[in-house]
């Protein structure tokens, strides 16, 4: 699969289900940044779909960090549906708000997700086969998060910006991991590290 290329009819609809809604929502709840409102599809959707072709599917338990209006796990629970890979993702985002949005656009679209209104820090170990974050921390904070969530196996996918040089240069004293890098198809500068192996130093 190549993003939204070759995905069917089926999950575009409920892909256009969620964008409205999202419009719909926004103004009461800033999901994502009004400028970013008007190319909702390629700096959020497609932005999240390039995350799910990158995991080495087929994925039992995802877990998405920090979900604030859904990037990129409900996008991924979304594209998952038909394969039923992830078979079942779950989506942590402390704001009761946003995670209300979030069951919303569940119950429109029949995501197989689930939201844990909390913080990721304070939640038991979720064991997670995948892991993802977009716009959350900087990569100290994930790799904890990541040590905590993440089952011995599994991965860790991080789209990050332009400070993605410093923060892997940061942890090297602290984290032993590998890691793979992608440029992101959607937009100069940002990478998505591919990370397995997490442990302290
Ligand atoms: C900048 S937003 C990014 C949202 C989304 N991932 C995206 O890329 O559009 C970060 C979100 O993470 C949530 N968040 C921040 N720290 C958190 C924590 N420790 N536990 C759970 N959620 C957290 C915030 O409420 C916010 O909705």
């Amino acid at each position: 699969m190549t993003g939204l290329a070759d995905v069917s009819r089926e999950t575009i609809d409920r892909l256009k289900i969620y964008g409205d809604l999202l419009q719909k929502w926004n103004p009461r709840i800033n999901l994502v940044s009004r400028a970013t409102l008007d190319h909702l599809w390629s700096r959020h959707i497609e932005d999240s779909a390039q995350i799910y072709d990158l995991a080495p599917h087929p994925v039992a338990h995802w877990v998405d960090l920090g979900s604030g209006g859904g990037f990129p796990g409900l996008v991924v629970a979304i594209m998952g549906a038909a394969d039923r890979s992830p078979s079942r993702t779950t989506l942590i985002e402390s704001d009761a708000r946003k995670s209300a949005f979030l069951r919303t656009v569940i119950r429109e679209t029949g995501a197989n997700a689930t939201v844990i209104t909390a913080r990721i820090e304070d939640i038991p170990p979720l064991s997670a086969d995948v892991i993802s974050a977009r716009a959350l921390a900087d990569l100290d904070a994930l790799l904890t998060y990541t040590e905590r969530h993440l089952a011995s196996g599994g991965s860790a996918i991080f789209l990050k910006g332009a400070t993605w040089k410093k923060e892997l240069s940061e942890v090297q004293s602290k984290w032993k991991f590998d890691y793979r890098l992608d440029k992101s198809r959607t937009e100069t500068g940002p990478v998505i590290l591919t990370i397995t192996g997490v442990a302290r130093a």
